[in-house]
């Protein structure tokens, strides 16, 4: 019943029930919560309780679930990991320092989107916002690039990432029927061992090759300006704190979280783009205006960029990378509009439903970006009906990377770009079924010609 989108099912089903449903998955009690009432009891008012994560089998591969900072409950390991992603890679310094690694991936980025424009090429547009994310995380937490815009070479990475996810976001009758769980009837446990191993295997042999240039005798190590150095200095001057299990499954948590939600989060917002030609227009001129025909979008110009801030917000509003956010659990009977959550139920929070519910949006499921424009509406976990990352402790703590590569990436495409789609297909034709494989994802990738921008170009958005 639940389908290939529960996340559609579930909100089909709040619409008889209300926005607080109680399921049963086998043995598992369900809660369901679809108002941003609820959402901020559940992750605001009661998220001491309320903030646990529920046993899934398949987050089990390699001890992963024992050490993993989004599968731990909340307990001090989960803090400590918690403050080492705060303090070494999300705070303001340290994400404004990594900022030049950032603008030269972007480069490579728009140095193929010229390419393609140049040749009238089709674009992968999904594939290019995976490999360019893929590369900018990677720059960030090892300074490593593992993709080539435009090459196959992302693919290996993308296939395990979603791998992944999909795993996390297929229903495992292992999890609702506990006693199943030797069997591993679906295999799903039997593919996450195969997927995380891959990973790991790839970080130990990055963290043996930092070792090595470190060590190497007659040679000035010149320290790298990422994560994984200031992991191995915690390590180094406190094992107890962080050893390099941890540190390897750390990198995995942040390398899987960040990657396909950045880069799915690109593909809607330019795939609403594209579908919507004046909301094009309209971003584009915003872009002309403040930025110039010239010169790459910084990260520092977001800040004066009203519309381009619209698009993305609304992009969280129609297609939230995470439509019911990791699921919470229970750590005690909790008592919410007078009904008992009880302990160890899961919790899921409809963040989709919330983003398409007509009580709360006018013409929920238009794009139209101009909604926020005069709102005071943020994406940061304060606005329950807008809540893309969570809220309260277990709020996504990549946001403020995410916030910044999200919207350099589009202004980046869009700015002195026009986009043509393939084979005669007009922007109203363009084909924007979801699916959910835990994040959310365009069931057909994004193609579309680069087009370089000319004068007709900008008198017709002069009329926008
Ligand atoms: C558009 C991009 C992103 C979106 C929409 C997003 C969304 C989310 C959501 C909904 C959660 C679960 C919140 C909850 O359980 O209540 C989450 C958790 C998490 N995210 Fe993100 N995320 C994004 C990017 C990133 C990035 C770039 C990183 C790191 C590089 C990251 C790292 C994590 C981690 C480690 C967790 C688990 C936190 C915990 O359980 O304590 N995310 N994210």
């Amino acid at each position: 019943q639940l389908g290939e989108n529960p996340h559609q099912s579930l909100a089909k089903l709040a619409k008889t029930y209300g926005p607080l449903m109680h399921l049963k998955f086998g043995s598992l009690d369900t809660i369901v919560v679809s108002s941003p009432e609820l959402a901020k009891q559940v992750l605001q008012k009661h998220d001491q309780v309320l903030s646990s994560r529920p046993h899934l089998d398949a987050t089990a591969a390699y001890g992963h679930n024992k050490v993993s900072v989004a599968w731990l409950p909340v307990v001090s390991r989960w803090r400590v990991l918690r403050k080492i992603c705060k303090d070494q890679m999300f705070s303001l310094q340290r994400v404004d320092s990594s900022q030049g690694l950032r603008r030269e991936k972007l480069r490579k980025l728009l140095d193929y989107v010229h390419e393609c424009c140049a040749s009238c090429r089709l674009l992968d547009i999904a594939d290019a916002a995976f490999s360019t994310s893929l590369n900018l995380i990677s720059a960030s937490l090892f300074s490593v690039e593992f993709a080539q815009v435009g090459s196959d070479s992302s693919h290996d990475f993308k296939g395990i990432v979603r791998g992944l996810l999909q795993l996390a976001g297929t229903p495992n009758l292992a999890d609702y029927f506990p006693l199943l769980k030797p069997i591993d009837p679906q295999g799903l446990k039997r593919k996450s061992v195969s997927y995380v191993g891959k990973l790991l295997r790839i970080f130990d042999d990055i963290i043996d090759q930092r070792l090595k240039s470190e060590s190497r005798p007659y040679t000035n190590y010149e320290r790298k300006n990422d994560l994984l150095e200031a992991l191995l200095d915690i390590s180094r001057s406190n094992e107890s704190e962080l050893n390099r299990n941890d540190i390897l499954h750390l990198l995995l948590d942040l390398f899987v979280a960040g990657t396909d939600t950045t880069a799915t989060t690109v593909e809607w917002a330019m795939a609403e783009l594209i579908h919507n030609p004046r909301k094009m227009a309209k971003a584009r001129k915003e872009l002309q205006t403040i930025i110039g025909g010239k010169g790459q979008v910084q990260e520092s110009d977001i800040s004066r960029l009203p519309y381009l801030q619209a698009v993305v917000k609304e992009t969280f509003r129609l297609h939230p990378a995470g439509p019911l956010l990791l699921p919470h659990k229970a750590e005690a009977d909790t008592l919410i509009n007078d009904y008992i959550v009880p302990r160890n139920a899961q919790i899921l929070v409809n963040v989709w439903a919330i983003g398409r519910d007509s009580s709360i949006w006018s013409n929920p499921d238009s794009f139209e970006p101009e909604r926020f424009l005069d709102s005071k509406i943020d994406i940061r976990g304060q606005d329950f009906e807008l809540i893309p990352f969570g809220s309260g402790r277990r709020i996504c703590p990549g946001l403020p990377l995410a916030y910044r590569i999200v919207h350099v990436l589009v202004a980046s495409l869009i700015h002195n770009f026009d986009w043509k789609l393939e084979g005669g297909i007009t922007p109203d034709e363009l084909d924007m079924k979801e699916k959910f494989q835990f994040s959310l994802q365009k069931v057909v990738p994004l193609k579309a010609v680069p087009v370089k921008l000319c004068r007709e170009h900008y008198m017709l958005d002069e009329n926008v």
